[in-house]
């Protein structure tokens, strides 16, 4: 019988496994290095617990039978899953929050046709903090963790969900669900096509428009005849941009996008991707109600986080990573049977040596030469002859 996976899943094999502790290594020491403390949420959980209130489309979970009436599900992200685990351990105690917390593990979507998918993610949220510092410390904090991974080209498309959600408000509203997908979609051609009033027209191709430098972008918009109300919004994401500039963060990596949506349905404020050569290798956003959804008294906490996507930034980084595993530095042969304890006692005593790199054993008695063929083909440069009587000889191999 040959078996084979199902669709959409994969072994990582050494190499695999060796690049992505490259790059989860660097993720995790810039998380620490900013006070992220790591937490692990069970990758089952009902259903109901990751659909997040409806934010996150049901569909889309793998579900698993189960002998209670919950169905349980496998997590397809990690941000319901921390503010469930939060929401009641936050209280009304100031000294609480507010909590940095990230993960790092594997999670798994339905996809079109029945399929599945595991990948990775490492991630962060900041729990029950609002506000410009807030908003900040996590757009640095994902540039620093990019920067330590030395990514080349990559920029955030930031948007706002409610400054995007405000300004399709200001369209009459039997035209505001179409407009909304036709955002979504980044589907120009239907809004032309679209049976409107001019003005409302006019409007919303300047909505599908919404996209460039974020200064030239929003002196557009401070100046549009249609959001004189929403002055608050548009001065936020001023100030929001002055402290990316100022604390260093280049202009240039960060697009402005007011037609940017999310997948899950729970963004309240600033909402970000980062594309990287047609690679999506992070996504997050600010949810500032997805907390009281959990709380049993439905109490929110201001929150806002983000997650890497592993398997994305494997790819965009390729030339970058380690290409071969690292190699024994030594291997010890018993010269014969009764060699083999004294064998296993020297590779031990190597094995103290805090300069070498692992130490094998060989297992089986072959000649001399097949034994350094062995050595050679598998990159290992030193060999350790152990005899019956405790004598070692060690041989360098060229
Ligand atoms: N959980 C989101 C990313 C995110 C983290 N925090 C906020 N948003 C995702 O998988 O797309």
């Amino acid at each position: 019988m040959v078996h084979q996976l199902p669709t959409g899943a994969k072994d990582l094999l050494p190499l695999d496994v060796a690049q992505k502790r490259w790059i989860e290594s660097r993720i995790q020491q810039v998380f620490q290095l900013w006070g992220y403390q790591r937490i692990i949420t069970p990758t089952i959980e009902h259903l109901r617990s990751l659909t997040a209130g409806g934010a996150v489309d049901p569909e889309s979970v793998i579900q698993l039978p189960s002998n209670s009436s919950d169905v349980l599900g496998l997590r397809p992200e990690f941000t319901a899953s921390i503010a469930r685990a939060y929401a009641a351990r936050l209280g009304s105690h100031v000294a609480t929050c507010p909590q940095r917390i990230y993960y790092n593990a594997n999670v798994f979507r339905r996809r079109g046709n029945n399929t599945s998918e595991e990948s990775f993610q490492a991630g962060v949220e900041l729990l029950g903090a609002s506000g410009l510092m807030a908003d900040g410390e996590i757009l640095m904090l994902l540039a620093e963790s990019l920067d330590r991974l030395e990514l080349q080209n990559w920029q955030i498309i930031l948007g706002d969900a409610r400054l995007t959600t405000a300004l399709l408000d200001l369209l009459p509203e039997q035209y505001r669900t179409k407009v909304r997908q036709c955002l979504a979609n980044l589907d120009r051609v239907a809004i032309a096509e679209m049976d409107l009033p001019t003005d409302v027209k006019g409007y919303a191709i300047e909505l599908i428009d919404l996209r460039g430098k974020p200064k030239d972008l929003l002196s557009r918009l401070s100046t549009s005849a249609w959001t004189s109300g929403l002055t608050g919004e548009i001065n936020y994401l001023k100030s929001l941009i002055d402290l990316w500039e100022s604390t260093g963060g280049n202009s240039d990596r960060l697009i402005l996008d007011l037609s940017f949506m999310q997948t899950f349905d729970y963004y309240t404020g600033i909402v970000f991707e980062v594309a990287c050569d047609n690679y999506v290798v992070a996504q997050g956003g600010r949810y500032d109600h997805l907390l009281g959804v959990y709380h049993p008294h439905n109490v929110s906490y201001p929150s806002i986080g983000f997650c890497l996507n592993l398997e994305e930034l494997q790819q965009a980084l390729q030339s970058r990573l380690p290409q071969t595993l690292t190699n024994s530095s030594y291997l010890v042969v018993a010269k014969e049977p009764d060699a083999v304890q004294a064998a296993f006692a020297h590779a031990a005593q190597l094995r103290q040596s805090s300069d070498l790199e692992a130490v094998e054993l060989e297992l089986q008695f072959r000649a001399v030469e097949a034994v350094r063929d062995q050595a050679r083909s598998r990159g290992i440069p030193k060999i350790a002859w152990v005899s019956s009587d405790g004598a070692i000889v060690s041989e360098t191999l060229n």
